[in-house]
């Protein structure tokens, strides 16, 4: 982002901008047990997150005004206005802190719009850190969480970009290791198909399949499904084909659909494995997109 002090007349505090990764989150398993009357579904899932993913930078202000200006390769028709959720999350606290201080922040969007690789909830979460390290804030982190749901179910979770297990509606919050998981090489391809999650919600067909159990690795490989990939195929068909491909590399250890789709993963035992499979899936199809990372640890 530019330097502060090139910038606009009502910038009173200059300083170096500081820097959150907005981590790309994926669902390893995702498992939908029951809609709730309030519409939102009961889910039992196993969070990761990418080492990679969008980055907010900012620094404080005195203006009280929040600003957001936004670049990157999916910065383009994503508006900076209040339909942003940094904007959205940089409000909510400034209200809740009744904090005087505004911020100047820059998004750099790396991750696909509506991917399920919770982008934007990220982005909301990488807010909230970022903004109580600026003001200087004092916040319990109960406090966040509470703040963080009211921005999105998965906001709470992105907070903590953790290995977690997941529950409730996105409420419901258990870090949890299992052996085998931290870097451990991920390669994550979506096919270029914004996929809304309400809509692929609204045509999962209410039969529950079974909690998660996943203590170890093989149990997650196993027994562990994404409820949410057969609705998410009936609406976007291409997802198919992104499993299809990720299944037929060499060294895949498990492939499957993130969150309501359409980004996929596979993870491998060796990094050269994923790098030979992004080459391939590259050459094949131009237009997806893919990002060779690995699993935060
Ligand atoms: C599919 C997941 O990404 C899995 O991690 C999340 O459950 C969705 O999280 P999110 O994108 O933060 O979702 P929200 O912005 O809270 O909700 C978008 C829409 O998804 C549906 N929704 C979301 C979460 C949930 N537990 N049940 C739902 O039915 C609702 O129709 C809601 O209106
Ligand atoms: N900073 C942002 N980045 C991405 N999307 C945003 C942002 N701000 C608002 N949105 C809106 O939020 C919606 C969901 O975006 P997001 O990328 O988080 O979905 P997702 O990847 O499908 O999430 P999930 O994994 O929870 O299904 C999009 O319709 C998008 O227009």
């Amino acid at each position: 982002m530019p330097h502060p002090e090139a910038d606009s007349a009502s910038v009173v505090t200059v300083a170096d901008p500081i820097t959150e990764i907005a981590y790309a989150k994926v669902n390893l398993a995702l498992h939908v047990r029951r809609r709730r009357d309030d519409g939102f579904h009961e889910l039992e899932s196993l969070f990761v997150f990418a080492e990679d993913g969008d980055r907010l930078s900012g620094f404080a202000t005195d203006d009280g005004m929040i600003a957001l200006s936004v670049d990157g390769p999916f910065g383009a028709g994503l508006g900076n206005g209040a339909g942003n959720l940094v904007s959205e999350a940089a409000i909510k606290l400034q209200a809740f802190l009744g904090e005087r201080r505004g911020a100047k922040l820059h998004l750099f969007k790396s991750l696909p719009v509506a991917s399920g690789i919770g982008g934007g909830s990220a982005d909301a979460a990488a807010a909230l850190r970022l903004l109580v390290r600026l003001w200087d804030a004092s916040v319990d982190q109960i406090v966040l969480e509470r703040l963080a749901l009211e921005l999105g179910s998965d906001v709470p979770a992105c907070l903590r970009s953790v290995t977690q297990r997941v529950t409730g509606r996105g409420e419901g919050l258990e870090a949890c290791a299992i052996e085998g998981l931290s870097e451990r090489p991920m390669l994550l391809v979506n096919p270029g198909v914004a996929v809304p999650t309400g809509p692929v919600f609204a045509v999962w067909d209410r039969k529950d399949r079974g909690a998660l159990v996943a203590e170890r690795f093989d149990e997650l490989v196993e027994m562990g499904r994404n409820d949410l990939e057969n609705p998410a195929i009936a609406l976007a068909p291409v997802i198919s084909d992104v499993l299809a491909r990720l299944r037929s590399q060499a060294g895949v250890r498990l492939a499957r659909m993130s969150g309501s789709g359409a980004t996929c993963f596979a993870l491998f035992d060796d990094a050269a494995q994923r790098d030979a499979a992004t080459t391939n899936i590259r050459a094949a199809h131009p237009d997806w997109w893919t990002m060779a990372t690995r699993i935060k640890g």
